[in-house]
């Protein structure tokens, strides 16, 4: 399976606050990815060194064997916490914006994408609910021909039945040549879509299992998994 993600002896410091230990580890093409730990445990860190966004104080990260730079990041799409359109723009407008940008950005899949999530083009971002620019963030995110695609805390702001269907858009979305690393809280709502997950723990990799594995040999679900290892 090809590798999309190494990390090898990644370490991040901001100041004297230690956000990530010595992690090593490989993800792969062809699979969802859960990220999950506490508040604060480094999920978003990790996110934003592969998204080339930060630096590690110490270690290396390569996407696609190559290291940080602007050939990975031609290959990295990062859906983060915070939108990255402006309030002004229509929707139609936050599509041409990310097509002019980005050259691998799939315009017939991004209109597949709105009609599947129920999101009008002429709308006003301003205008849309939390749920509905979190849609909108989500479509520009996956519309691109990624190798690597990092969304964190894609399904925070939605309700429980539209939490489905961005589910149901990641997966009908995804591309099997990419990987997909979502990082969240909400894990019951989410495992249903996850191959693998990583859980993370005071800036180290505490566990990682394929989630077939947790469900046959523990007999647990994700969720039960993680409330017992996260107990306090
Ligand atoms: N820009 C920053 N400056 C200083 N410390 C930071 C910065 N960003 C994150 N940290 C610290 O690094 C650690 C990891 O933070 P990170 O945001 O990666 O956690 P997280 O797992 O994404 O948390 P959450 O689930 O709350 O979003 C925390 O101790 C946090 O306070």
């Amino acid at each position: 399976m090809k590798k999309i993600v190494e990390l090898q002896a990644v370490t991040k410091n901001y100041g004297s606050r230690k956000a990530l230990h010595n992690i090593n580890l490989n993800l792969e093409a062809g699979k969802i990815i859960g990220l999950l730990g506490s508040n604060g445990s480094g999920k978003s860190t990790l996110m934003k060194l592969a998204a080339g966004l930060i630096q590690p104080t110490s270690g290396t990260i390569r996407i696609c064997g190559e290291p940080i730079g602007i050939g990975t990041k031609a290959v990295t799409s990062f859906m983060p916490d915070q939108p990255v359109t402006e309030s002004w723009m229509r929707v139609k407008d936050a599509l041409r914006f990310f097509s002019d940008f980005y050259k691998d950005f799939d315009q017939e899949k991004a209109g597949s994408m709105l009609d599947f999530l129920k999101l009008d083009r002429n709308d006003r971002i301003s205008s849309l609910s939390k749920g509905m620019n979190e849609r909108l963030q989500l479509t520009l995110a996956m519309s691109r021909q990624a190798k690597l695609y990092l969304l964190d805390e894609p399904i925070g702001g939605v309700d429980p039945v539209a939490r489905g269907k961005i589910l149901d858009a990641i997966v009908k979305f995804y591309n099997e040549d990419s990987c997909v690393l979502i990082s969240t809280h909400l894990i019951t709502d989410i495992e249903r879509i996850f191959d693998e997950v990583l859980f993370i723990q005071n800036g180290e990799v505490s566990l990682r299992q394929d989630v077939e594995s947790i469900r046959s040999k523990h007999g647990k679900s994700v969720d039960e998994l993680f409330r017992e290892v996260f107990s306090e």
